[in-house]
């Protein structure tokens, strides 16, 4: 609510010695309250921004429109300047913002839409995280002591006097992190974004008397609003027992049925964990403590022996049931860890508790294996040695070199494949030594050169696992799985088919299907709102009409919400640029494995002559290209094919544009429709490129327009004809082409 009431405004200022004219845009959220018109300056406003050019030496001079409530276009935009239309300073608008503008300026329908979006799914906004190259520089210049950190610089809150700035205590510290300008302020406990940090520092800072201000005033306390316990804890947590009540025979069963052996039930008292009895299924209570102390969530296992003697797991449940983040659990050992500057993240409440058994030294358990939520950064930054204990696999091994990256490679001490056989619980239960394992830990090498044995076993790895290493598979197109064998990190696949021919459809099932396995995923929709996009995949997602089940819609919402599913605030025509930010943005701070732009012609803009137009699209891709590679990270780019004959197919070359796409991508997925020349024609997937190994293929969808999902046809296999047609319509053909394929 309150990102959607910052309005911007546009000050001229002067510099003193040089009179050259500048232009500094700032937000304040604190000098617009209301939530679509500016509000008219007052004299508190004023004496703000003279604040502001003081602390930054300049002379401020307001324009008189501003007391209209206008907002200004920039002096020194020539095509603009004469003009008293509200204008908005592209770059640091945020979603609210230019909802707002666009619904009163250009009629676009996104401000209504972009709260119904908001209910559920996750907008990555748009925020200024290009400026945050600037927090070095801003704190600088608002005399604001600076640290640099593991992950986040270090300085003191703006509400302490130049003591206590001096002294910079640890329960004074402001930390902002450094890639992204997330704070979290140790002295007042908020946190939240660098707008509201900026807007905070000038506000506080323009105070003489500090004594009475609420610093981060309009910024929620860290990790709950209140003090009070969410009722869903306590409601669980009331009929829960504590561990020193349970019998024996109790702990027993539960350590059978959740293969629990090893763990010691002081462990379970040290870290507060419950249990419950509902006829003959047992509920354990894990409290998700924040690393303040304060309980904000609680994860609940269950399960039971059945009559005929066999041990039943039900779905592991955690409430609140929110879509914020939930924490790792474990900060509850923070106070008594024998070693305060190390810590071994791991990914279970059970591994969590093994390792804290065994060694003393605290860990934490992550409720998502593929998040690591930013808002933990700043209560890491005291630990000198993170050890990543994720998993024995390809696909934690792939998420080990994220955080590593993420918490800074310097402290990251992790496993490389096969280097440990067991996780923290099982090396227990197979009498291994736990600190002789972590022991086994390394940094990660940052050595330009490497040898063949430092390679061997990551090497073995990759064949030892040769599933894994194929990436995650399609649930919903098993035949996807033979042609490209699984969706993979660090690629680019390019979509194509005619016009109307189901693109947007069929990319929006195909990635929810990725995101339900875990896949993190960002879409980039300049072609659809948000909203009819989230409207599909809601239908996908419940597989029906959801016009025909309203009753319905809050369940699916809810379930909806808690796919690590994220959009793009961009609508229309948008620089590449912009793009490419919101992206860095969102696979840094949602650890995004899977973007996907809805499409590149949006991404060109309108000033380009048919000369350059191919030229502009090659260095599309190629930045494209760039960022899969840099980021480790998929990208899939929809690309409007070129103008073909009427009735002819579409093959690698009638992608738009110079044959920079088909060099670039790593595969191509084109839609052929031949219902468009004849009414029988069929409509089918055509996988015409895949570097991975090779293999090409059709497959043949069936749509249902109920629910918007396709349904894979199988049918007899048949050969491929002399002119490369096939002799059957609807059959999944693998041909392996070998590897000459550029
Ligand atoms: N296989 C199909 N059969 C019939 N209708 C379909 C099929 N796939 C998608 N549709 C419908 O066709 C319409 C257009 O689909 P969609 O927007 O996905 O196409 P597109 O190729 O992305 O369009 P554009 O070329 O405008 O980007 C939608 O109403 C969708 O429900």
């Amino acid at each position: 609510m309150v990102s959607s009431q910052l309005l911007k405004f546009v000050i001229q200022v002067r510099y003193l010695k040089c009179f050259a004219v500048e232009i500094q845009a700032i937000r304040c959220s604190r000098l617009f309250q209301s939530s679509c018109s500016c509000k008219p300056l007052i004299r508190s406003d004023l004496h703000f921004m003279r604040t502001y050019c003081t602390l930054r030496r300049t002379k401020c001079v307001v324009s008189k429109y501003m007391f209209k409530g206008q907002m200004f276009r920039s002096i020194n935009d020539d095509s603009r300047s004469d003009s008293n239309s509200p204008v908005y300073h592209d770059e640091e608008m945020t979603f609210g913002e230019r909802s707002a503008i666009n619904t009163s300026e250009a009629g676009h329908v996104l401000s209504e839409e972009s709260d119904t979006t908001d209910s559920v799914s996750k907008t990555v906004e748009s925020s200024d995280y290009y400026i945050v190259q600037n927090v070095e520089s801003f704190l600088k210049e608002m005399y604001m002591p600076l640290k640099k950190g593991y992950t986040c610089f270090h300085t003191v809150c703006p509400k302490l006097g130049k003591l206590a700035m001096k002294k910079g205590k640890q329960e004074d510290t402001l930390y902002v992190n450094s890639t992204s300008g997330y704070f979290y302020c140790n002295h007042c406990g908020k946190s939240g974004s660098w707008l509201q940090l900026k807007d905070n520092v000038v506000y506080v800072k323009s105070k003489k008397i500090k004594k009475n201000i609420t610093c981060f005033k309009e910024v929620k306390e860290n990790f709950s609003s209140t003090d009070l316990i969410h009722p869903d804890i306590i409601k669980h947590f009331e009929n829960s027992d504590n561990f020193t009540m349970m019998s024996g025979d109790t702990f027993e069963t539960i350590q059978t049925i959740f293969d629990w052996h090893g763990i010691e039930r002081t462990t379970f008292i040290n870290y507060d964990v419950r249990y419950r009895n509902e006829e003959d299924k047992y509920c354990i209570l894990f409290p998700i403590y924040s690393p303040v102390g304060r309980i904000t969530a609680v994860c609940i296992y269950s399960g039971l022996i059945t009559e005929d003697g066999d041990v039943k797991i039900l779905p592991i449940q955690t409430y609140p049931r929110s879509k914020d983040k939930i924490l790792p659990f474990g900060w509850q050992q923070k106070s008594s860890s024998r070693h305060s500057d190390n810590i071994v993240i791991t990914s279970s409440e059970a591994n969590a508790m093994v390792i804290n058994q065994e060694t003393g030294i605290m860990a934490l358990a992550l409720k998502n294996l593929y998040q690591l939520p930013q808002d933990v950064l700043p209560h890491l930054e005291s630990f000198n040695k993170i050890t990543l204990w994720l998993g024995t696999d390809i696909k934690a091994w792939e998420n080990t070199k994220m955080f590593s990256k993420k918490l800074n490679d310097n402290r990251c001490y992790i496993f490389r494949p096969n280097m440990v056989k067991y996780m923290p619980l099982e090396t227990l239960q197979n009498e291994c030594d736990i600190s002789t394992e972590l022991d086994k830990a390394r940094l990660i090498s940052h050595k330009a050169i490497l040898t063949f044995d430092y390679l061997k076993q990551e090497v073995y790895s990759e064949f030892a696992h040769y599933t894994q290493v194929a990436g995650v598979q399609w649930s919903r197109y098993t035949k996807l799985n033979q042609v490209l064998k699984g969706h993979r990190r660090g690629e680019l696949t390019i979509l194509t088919g005619p016009t109307g021919s189901g693109k947007t459809t069929f990319m929006a099932e195909y990635s929810l299907d990725l995101c339900m396995q875990g896949v993190c995923t960002l879409w980039g929709s300049f072609e659809i709102s948000n909203v009819r996009l989230v409207k599909i995949m809601m239908q996908q997602y419940a597989r029906k009409d959801i016009t025909k089940h309203l009753d319905d819609f809050e369940s699916i919402a809810e379930g909806f919400s808690m796919l690590p599913m994220y959009f793009m605030a961009y609508f229309g025509v948008e620089k590449i640029q912009r793009v490419l930010e919101a992206m860095s943005h969102a696979v840094y701070v949602h650890d995004i494995s899977h973007v996907v732009v809805d499409n590149l012609q949006f991404m060109m803009g309108m000033d380009f002559t048919e000369k350059n137009r191919f030229l502009l699209q090659d260095r599309i891709i190629s930045a494209f290209r760039q960022f899969a590679t840099e980021k480790n990270c998929h990208v899939t780019l929809i690309i409007h094919p070129r103008k073909i004959n009427e009735g002819e197919e579409l093959s690698t070359s009638s992608i738009f544009g110079s044959a920079k796409a088909t060099q670039e991508a790593d595969n191509i997925i084109l839609i052929q429709d031949q219902r468009l020349v004849k009414p029988s024609g069929r409509k089918y997937i055509q996988i015409a490129k895949n570097r991975f190994d090779g293999d090409m293929g059709v497959m043949t969808l069936t749509f249902n327009k109920e629910s918007l999902t396709f349904n894979t046809v199988e049918k007899k296999k048949t050969t491929k004809k002399s002119d490369g047609s096939y002799s059957s319509k609807d059959e999944i053909m693998n041909e392996t082409l070998g590897s000459d394929f550029e």
